[in-house]
């Protein structure tokens, strides 16, 4: 059990290391994600987020380190019981219907399946009512990650993450899931999100951390990131960030 410090943080990372073929991937990542924040993770591809975001869950052991969600450490299964996520390559079951999948994440969280809710949260990301009966062998890519997106958002949770939630989306679902965001900070929730898109980084995201090779470059508001840098836009600062540490 990790001890719980006052005001407690969503997540916490404490010096998470993880290394994979003798290869460091992270190296000593201290982190806290803050109750009721929107976090943008960002990195170059192979930067180690989809790695930190598997220790938290528990896919996988850090090598060192600690990581709690609300005060209690991430290895308990009760820990992520308040915890929604959404993978970085989401493949539902293809022979299910969208309706079976849907009713089968609930059930998983002890949570019955109800169409209006589920008709709501589709609309939410602009997947038509048709979607539901449909296999999910016949979906295209963006209405899979809808579904994905779907089954994350449907349950009632405190905290998300979504590794790259807005793969593949076409522009009207990631406006509608910008909205979605929003929304779920102004009723006080979590959100953990990697993303490629500084553009919605910037727009979203009450702060951003900046992984690079393993390690933590930045973590902070986009503004504060622009000036720490001296740079004009996001994507120059990101930049900085990087060659910084080269
Ligand atoms: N199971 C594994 N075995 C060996 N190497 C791994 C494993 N998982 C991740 N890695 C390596 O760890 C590094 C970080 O990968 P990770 O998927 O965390 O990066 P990422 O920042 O999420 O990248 P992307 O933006 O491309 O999704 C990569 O070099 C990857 O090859």
């Amino acid at each position: 059990m990790i001890l719980s410090t006052s005001p407690q943080p969503a997540i916490r990372f404490t010096r998470v290391a993880k290394r994979h073929g003798g290869r460091d991937v992270l190296r000593g990542v201290t982190l806290d994600v803050r109750a009721g924040e929107l976090l943008g993770l960002v990195g170059v591809n192979g930067a180690g987020k989809t790695t930190l975001l598997r220790c938290l869950l528990d896919f996988c052991a850090a090598d060192e380190g600690e990581i709690a969600l609300f005060g209690i450490d991430s290895r308990e299964s009760r820990a992520r019981a308040p915890l929604a996520f959404l993978p970085e390559r989401f493949e539902p079951p293809p022979f299910l219907t969208g309706e079976e999948f849907l009713a089968y994440v609930l059930q998983l969280q002890g949570q019955r399946y109800d169409e209006r809710r589920a008709l709501d949260t589709l609309a939410a990301l602009d997947l038509a009512p048709s979607a539901l009966p449909q296999r999910v062998r016949e979906y295209s890519k963006g209405m899979t990650q809808k579904l994905g997106l779907a089954a994350a958002l449907i349950a009632d949770k405190q905290l998300y993450v979504l590794d790259e939630p807005c793969s593949g989306l076409d522009p009207k679902a990631h406006a509608l899931f910008n909205n979605r965001m929003r929304h779920l900070r102004e009723q006080g929730r979590t959100v953990l999100l990697t993303s490629h898109a500084l553009a919605d980084i910037d727009a979203l995201c009450d702060r951003l951390a900046i992984l690079h090779d393993g390690s933590l470059q930045f973590v902070g508001t986009p503004d504060a990131c622009r000036r720490h840098y001296g740079a004009a836009t996001l994507e120059q600062a990101f930049m900085a960030s990087i060659q910084c540490s080269q």
